[in-house]
């Protein structure tokens, strides 16, 4: 009774504190004030440029593809240009051309290095490399499609549009508009439906599987399963670093199909292909370590309750789970977690990005001995959690 009264005091406290915040906050005569004042001059700048930066961010994400499309970044990741090689290239008119530099030159893609000769800026040449972000940028066109009216996708309820027909195994896939030829002008042939999305997945692994290897040492272990693990992207990768480590793929069979090829070219015949579903089928045995990258956060509690008591049930005592995906409430990457991933999925049809809390409790509820989170160097990224058997 107590500890419910006191419990009650706290909060009506905070809210307190809270309504007086934003009073005094959405005051114009206090904001004028913070401006001028020399001890919270920079506080007010800042809030007042991100605020900015979150109003306007659609028109830099514009200006951004239309760079990549245009072919700048390409360009000049070969080494400078003139402003008419960039309408040779680009395919514009001079005046569009140099109002859309400008605009890239302000978000940093590209800089001037002397009068008319165009390199890239810090931002580009980070991004001129950087595949698996060069290929989300195409991809984010039908996203942002979905996202047009954004009332609309959320009074509609999940997974109405075009993402989710893009994710054909999202349970609401088929029901939304398909993406168009030129939605999907970046995918790979081959595979039918799911070589659009298993492309996408594979230019962007090398990015989260760096996170994951570097945090987690499998050399403790003989064989690791990835389970959902595309075209083979995440165990070419620790293949790279883990020569020795016996390898099992599970995945879909269309899926499966598409990796065979792709793990041959890579000199990973050895893997083993598993094709079924997660939700229909137990997990093969015989791994000593499971991964789920990029997997649990796709799925609703139920689909991911039973996931995880099929992976206890494949794995021996001692056994180890990997689960590798960015995460709700990351300290400094909210935006990411809670903001794109969250919006993300609603527009696929299913799961949410949960907290690496949520997944502790979910991982003992399905019987794993212990469990604990591995931090990696950019969370933003991917978090990892690893539970014990
Ligand atoms: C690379 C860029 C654009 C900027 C770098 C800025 C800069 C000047 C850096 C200085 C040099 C330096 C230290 C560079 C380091 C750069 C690094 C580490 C950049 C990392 C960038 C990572 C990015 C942009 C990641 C974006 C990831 C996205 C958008 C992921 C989307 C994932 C999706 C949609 C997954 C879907 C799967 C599903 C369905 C949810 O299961
Ligand atoms: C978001 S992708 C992640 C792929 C890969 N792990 C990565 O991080 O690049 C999800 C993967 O789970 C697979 N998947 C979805 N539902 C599945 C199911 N019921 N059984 C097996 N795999 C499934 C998809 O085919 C896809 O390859």
């Amino acid at each position: 009774m107590t500890t419910g009264g006191s419990e009650k005091g706290r909060q009506s406290l905070r809210l307190r504190w809270l309504n007086a915040r934003n009073r005094m906050l959405a005051s114009p005569a206090f904001q004028r004030f913070a401006m001028r004042n020399i001890f919270f001059r920079r506080t007010a700048r800042y809030h007042a440029n991100s605020m900015f930066a979150v109003i306007t961010g659609f028109v830099q994400t514009k200006a951004l593809t239309a760079a990549v499309d245009a072919g700048l970044i390409r360009r000049l990741a070969q080494g400078p240009a003139t402003t008419a090689d960039l309408a040779a290239v680009s395919g514009l008119e001079l005046k569009a051309l140099q109002r859309l530099l400008g605009a890239a030159k302000a978000i940093d893609l590209v800089e001037l290095a002397e009068d008319d000769l165009w390199v890239l800026g810090q931002r580009g040449a980070a991004l001129s490399t950087n595949q698996g972000a060069l290929a989300m940028i195409e991809h984010h066109k039908i996203f942002y499609d979905d996202l047009a009216d954004p009332i609309a996708m959320l009074k509609g309820g999940r997974g109405q549009g075009k993402l989710a027909a893009f994710w054909t195994y999202a349970p609401a896939a088929g029901q939304g508009q398909p993406a168009t030829a030129d939605d999907a002008s970046w995918q790979g042939g081959g595979d039918g439906a799911v070589a659009p999305y298993s492309a996408l997945m594979a230019a962007s692994q090398p990015m989260v599987a760096e996170q994951v290897l570097d945090a987690y040492d499998f050399r403790r272990h003989q064989c690791l399963m990835d389970v959902g693990g595309g075209h083979g992207a995440f165990l070419a990768e620790v293949a790279g670093r883990h020569p020795g480590l016996a390898m099992k793929l599970f995945d879909l069979p269309a899926v499966v199909e598409g990796a065979k090829a792709r793990l041959a070219t890579r000199g990973l015949s050895h893997v083993a292909l598993h094709g079924g579903s997660f939700r229909d089928d137990p997990l093969p045995q015989g791994a000593d370590v499971i991964s789920l990258v990029r997997i649990c956060h796709d799925h609703d509690d139920a689909v991911v309750r039973a996931l995880l008591k099929k992976a206890h049930a494949a794995l021996p005592p001692g056994g180890r789970l990997l689960i590798a995906e960015p995460m709700a409430g990351t300290p400094g990457a909210e935006v990411m977690g809670d903001a794109y991933f969250g919006l993300y999925l609603w527009a696929m049809g299913s799961g949410r990005p949960r907290t690496a809390a949520d997944y502790l409790a979910l991982l003992a509820q399905a019987g794993f001995a212990t469990a604990r989170e591995v931090s990696t160097a950019l969370p933003m990224v991917t978090r990892l959690v690893v539970a014990e058997r």
